[in-house]
């Protein structure tokens, strides 16, 4: 496992609604997220501020796998004990043990596999209902989920609830899903591309011989796409193409420069390489978004998955995407669990109500100023968490 970090709860005893582990299995990663409670819960104070009682309190946790290593992921979860889930001790618990709530592709590709290891049921919800439950649930439940990413600054968006539809949901995952979404279950899948975050992993996988995700991002740091692609400049002799608005360093052809030059792939330098493709996935995808946003009107866009992972030229990249082909209309906007939306979705399917059910009373936020700071990848405070980081909030009937 290469992450793991938890959101703290503080909820009612109802053991539907705030309980157990819930899957989502993906292409290239396996998301969980599973309840655990507190020991001594009942003496929180929070109780009497909310007017609830007999309320139970944990944490809500967020861990992911690699899919090719699932059978870590089933090993996590046995020595875990997270099919007990965090309500063993009630009385209906044996009623619900045999099954877990699952999305993705893998929740029917690999249901035999946890029947026969685990011997578990997977229930499977749909991938796009969780997709828009999770996004829904985080943006109106947690403070601090979506924020904008411009002159490498992160900046916090302020989520109006009555203001929230319609907006564009895209989610880059190994490929990528673009949702009109309405309201609560109120969605349609607009548009996707293949040319994905699978797509940046493998071929920079095939072109650098990196051996991780995050070595690959990594190397883009360090790197520097002009060897790669072709600019403006390049064709137009170092002169802008100002009529139609490109500059010369705007990037005519990615990947265009290496067909003038007799070099091979290993006179380039993998940083380049990485850094050249992480552009034009996330160019693409951001123009692709953009699109589809023009396309029912919509000024917000949130984007999601686990290609994101927080990263500075990837937020970058997308944002200034979204920004130039909108005139600045339309605005990028992350989310801080990106790549847990399905998992949350599926975790909340337990209690088919439980987003209108449920109240989320922050009682602390984000530990640090996420504006501040270096441009470092894969940093926690960067958008991407870690188990360092918890977010506190308090969950209750309304
Ligand atoms: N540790 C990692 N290992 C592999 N890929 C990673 C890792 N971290 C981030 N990624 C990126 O995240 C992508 C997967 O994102 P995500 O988990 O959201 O999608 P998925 O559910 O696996 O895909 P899909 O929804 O298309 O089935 C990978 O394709 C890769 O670009
Ligand atoms: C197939 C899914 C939905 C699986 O998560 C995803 O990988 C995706 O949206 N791919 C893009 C497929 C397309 O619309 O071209």
């Amino acid at each position: 496992m290469d992450h793991h970090t938890e959101i703290e709860i503080h909820g009612n005893s109802n053991p539907i609604q705030i309980s157990r582990l819930a899957l989502d299995i993906g292409g290239s990663l396996i998301k969980l997220v599973y309840f655990s409670r507190n020991s001594g819960d009942d003496e929180d104070p929070l109780n009497d501020s909310v007017g609830v009682s007999n309320a139970v309190n944990g944490r809500l946790h967020f861990a992911k796998f690699e899919t090719t290593k699932i059978n870590d992921c089933l090993q996590f979860i046995s020595a875990n004990k997270l099919l007990l889930g965090g309500f063993q001790h009630q009385e209906n618990f044996s009623n619900d043990r045999n099954f877990i709530k699952a999305t993705g592709g893998g929740a029917y590709k690999f249901s035999d596999l946890f029947k026969e290891k685990l011997g578990i049921r997977l229930e499977k919800e749909d991938e796009m209902d969780c997709l828009v439950t999770g996004a829904n649930f985080l943006l109106k439940a947690v403070n601090h989920e979506a924020f904008t990413y411009l002159n490498g600054q992160k900046e916090f968006v302020q989520i109006d609830h009555n203001d929230l539809y319609p907006y564009l949901l895209v989610n880059i995952g190994s490929g990528v899903s673009m949702i009109k979404v309405d309201g609560d279950g109120k969605f349609e899948r607009v548009s996707g591309t293949s040319v994905g975050g699978g797509t940046f992993w493998g071929l920079g996988k095939l072109l650098t011989k990196c051996q991780s995700f995050d070595e690959l991002l990594e190397l883009s740091h360090q790197g520097n796409n002009r060897v790669i692609d072709m600019l403006v400049g390049d064709i137009y002799g170092g002169m802008d193409y100002s009529k139609i608005g490109l500059s010369s360093t705007a990037i005519a052809s990615s990947f265009g420069r290496t067909i003038s030059n007799n070099k091979e792939l290993q006179d380039y330098k993998p940083e380049d390489i990485s850094r050249s493709l992480l552009r034009m996935i996330s160019n693409n995808i951001g123009q692709i978004s953009y699109l589809n946003a023009l396309r029912f009107g919509l000024k917000r866009i949130f984007f999601g998955g686990f290609f994101i992972r927080g990263h500075s030229y990837t937020l970058d990249t997308i944002s200034v995407a979204v920004h130039f082909w909108s005139k600045g209309e339309a605005k990028a906007m992350f989310l801080r669990h990106e790549g847990f939306l399905g998992a949350l979705g599926a975790f909340m399917s337990y209690e088919r109500h439980s987003l209108e059910d449920l109240v989320v009373n922050q009682s602390e936020q984000l530990q640090v100023d996420a504006s501040s700071g270096t441009d470092k990848n894969c940093n926690p405070l960067k958008g991407d968490l870690n188990e360092t980081e918890s977010i506190q909030c308090s969950v209750y009937r309304a």
